[in-house]
């Protein structure tokens, strides 16, 4: 590439950094004035947004056939004097090319060209003709796509902006409406995809910048794992949670040994049960004390309240106040009969003889004020001996009354979520399967009013959500506005999906549609063979390797007196980029002390010792998988847990047996003597 081109691309880099700055120096100034608090965080956001689309500012040019050109951005920058489009925004319709116009569908464009830049300098760019002859392509920019690919792993995943695929744009640009699965094996770029997805549905959809985008990913090492991409992609708008996150639930333990009943569907029934089960309608007659006075309440009566609240069809804590009124009503009902009694005939005539033109007279208000009602002395109009403000009155002072208040509650308590958790589950420290009963239990409760919901919710690793998650899930997506990203066949729990179709059809019945990845980019074809033989029989099929590494996984069994030592010789071997050791986990901490790994585990570190649990969704360059036997042994979901661990190699790949060699890594080379996972 000629310097000339260099120089004409570093020319157009600066003019673009030079307007950047000005916006940055803007919105750092507004921060800087202070004033309305509200005003000065978005102008905070903005500063950040800025930092954050620095590195990589602009990546492409578009040169078309009509002699027209654009440059590709991470956002749009428009010269003000003019009007000028500097950089196009990669979301925007005009940027599509980039990604799709291959030479058998140019798409109008000419020239398709890539341009590297390190810090502020443009330091390569390489050009694809598409005027040339026709062929059908399947990657888009591979030069550029297989650097990517191979770089080296930093424990933080990064954005794809640059290089996107074909199908992965389809899947980004798909309407926001409806939900969408994503169907993908693994290292197909579905986390990606779906950060990428909700950059461009908050650019394009102005009411999702107000309503929210929720992405929910399986843990926070996996959350932090992907916290740079949206940044780097210029939205910091949106809410990353786990599930129990999402429950308030910060340090929820994960391991529940009854966690595949608790994710049931059928839970929803019990936890209404246990909050009905709690309201109570006596046999006998209820006694109420009151200033003294024992009131009666009798079950007919407490029948006629509870139906009326339940009629009312309100959560159980809003239903307690028509149960309340209706009860009160009643108790007031028996106490002004009591008081008239003490001043009225049977046949309703003042018993001192009081006045004809019904007037109150003193012995009127003595007997009053004996009853406990009040009359104001200057007050002697004709009226009732009880009038509606007198009642009112009483009815203040009977919810004022602790005796009143206790003998409620004991026919319809006032429920807290945790208490009725508690009923179903017994005390004791919260885990993560417990999450979605609370939440159950609050929107039953009516304690979710403050509760957020999202314009869209994002889900990575949807095939491991119980039925009662997505119960969660969907009552914080009202519009059903979702993208769902998974792989059926790596469900490693026991509550995890078999089939999206029957997650879904609770919720959305057949209304979703289906979107599926096929090549892998994370794993190279030696380490996705060595896989085969786990899928065998499930139906599922690996997807299809986009390189090959040249490097063949191996296999080696050792005495278990002998792993520690074996386990140290590939960590001290390991020269470049991270490797991660994943063990059941009764041996990560002995493993992690025998290599001096932290624990908990930093990702950023370039050597970690996970579980395999822990490491769903992620990757590194190296992975070393110790006994698999016990891995592919622990629980009905072993295989999907050992097939997720083999498949988080970038490059290489060793396994290390002490017990037997399973049997669908059999046919995997022993290892070499000068083979390590460097
Ligand atoms: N178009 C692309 N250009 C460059 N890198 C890509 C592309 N697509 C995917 N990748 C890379 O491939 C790796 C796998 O992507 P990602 O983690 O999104 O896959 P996944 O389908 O979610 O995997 P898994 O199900 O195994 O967790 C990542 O490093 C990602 O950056």
């Amino acid at each position: 590439m000629s310097g000339d081109e260099l120089d004409l691309e570093q020319e157009h880099l600066t003019e673009l950094y030079a307007h950047v700055d000005a916006l940055r120096a803007q919105a750092a100034d507004r921060v800087e004035a202070g004033g309305d608090p509200d005003t000065v965080a978005v102008w905070k956001a903005e500063v950040s947004r800025l930092d954050g689309i620095e590195h990589g500012l602009c990546f492409g040019r578009l040169d078309m056939n009509d002699g027209t050109s654009a440059y590709i951005g991470r956002i749009g920058v428009f010269r003000e004097a003019d009007d000028e489009q500097l950089l196009v925004d990669w979301r925007a319709p005009l940027a599509r090319a980039f990604y799709t116009a291959t030479a058998a569908d140019p798409q109008g464009v000419r020239r398709r060209r890539r341009i590297t830049t390190r810090g502020r300098a443009v330091v390569a760019v390489d050009d694809e003709l598409l005027d040339s002859d026709g062929t059908e392509e399947h990657l888009v920019g591979e030069a550029a796509l297989l650097a990517a690919v191979t770089a080296e792993r930093t424990g933080r995943m990064r954005e794809i902006v640059t290089t996107l695929q074909a199908e992965q744009d389809a899947i980004i640009r798909s309407a926001e409406r409806g939900v969408m699965v994503v169907q993908g094996g693994p290292g197909t770029g579905k986390t990606a995809v779906a950060l990428h997805r909700v950059a461009y549905l908050l650019y394009t959809h102005e009411h999702l910048r107000n309503r929210g985008v929720l992405v929910i990913g399986p843990s926070r090492i996996f959350l932090d794992y992907i916290g740079q991409v949206l940044p780097g992609l210029g939205e910091n708008r949106v809410v990353a949670s786990t599930i129990a996150e999402l429950g308030g639930v910060l340090e929820a333990k994960s391991a529940d040994p009854d966690a595949e009943r608790k994710g049931s569907a059928r839970m929803a029934e019990e936890v209404a049960h246990a909050i009905r089960s709690r309201v109570r309608v006596p046999d006998e007659p209820v006694e109420v004390t009151f200033e003294e006075q024992v009131l009666s309440l009798d079950p007919a009566t407490c029948r006629r309240a509870v139906c009326k609240a339940r009629e009312a069809g309100l959560p159980h804590n809003q239903a307690r106040l028509v149960f309340q009124d209706e009860l009160v009503g009643s108790l007031v009902g028996s106490l002004v009969e009591r008081m008239e009694s003490l001043v009225l005939s049977e046949d309703g005539r003042p018993l001192d003889g009081g006045s004809a033109d019904g007037r109150l007279s003193a012995a009127d208000r003595n007997a009053l004020s004996a009853a406990g009602v009040i009359v104001d002395p200057d007050d002697d109009a004709p009226r009732e001996v009880i009038d509606s403000a007198d009642r009112d009155a009483l009815r203040a002072s009977l919810l004022a009354d602790d005796g009143v208040l206790g003998a409620l509650d004991e026919l319809w308590p006032e429920l807290t979520p945790e208490q009725v958790v508690t009923d179903l589950t017994g005390g004791g420290p919260r885990t993560s399967a417990d999450v979605p009963l609370l939440d159950e239990a609050a929107a039953l409760l009516g304690h979710d009013a403050a509760k957020a919901v999202f314009g869209h919710v994002v889900v990575d690793e949807a095939q491991e959500l119980s039925e009662m998650q997505w119960r969660m899930l969907m009552r914080r997506c009202p519009s059903r506005s979702m993208t769902l990203v998974g792989d059926l066949a790596q469900t490693g729990s026991p509550s995890g999906a078999s089939s999206w179709g029957q997650v879904l059809a609770p919720h959305v019945a057949d209304r979703w549609r289906l979107a599926e990845l096929t090549v892998n980019y994370r794993t190279p074809s030696e380490i996705m063979a060595a896989t085969e033989d786990l899928l065998a029989g499930t139906g599922l099929r690996p997807p299809r390797s986009v390189r090959s590494s040249g490097e063949v996984p191996w296999l080696e069994r050792v005495p278990r007196g002998s792993l520690g030592g074996l386990v140290g010789e590939v960590v001290a071997g390991h020269a470049e980029g991270q490797l991660a050791v994943i063990a059941p986990s009764d041996l990560v901490s002995e493993l992690a002390s025998a290599v001096g790994a932290g624990l908990p585990v930093d990702l950023t570190d370039s050597v970690v010792v996970l579980e395999p649990g822990q490491a769903k969704g992620l990757e590194f360059d190296s992975v070393l998988i110790v006994e698999p036997a016990a891995i592919l042994g622990g629980g009905g979901f072993g295989r999907s847990d050992l097939y997720v661990s083999m498949t988080r190699a970038t490059r290489r790949l060793g396994v290390v047996c002490v017990g037997s060699v399973p049997e669908p890594l059999a046919g995997m080379a022993s290892r070499e003597p000068s083979s390590v996972v460097r």
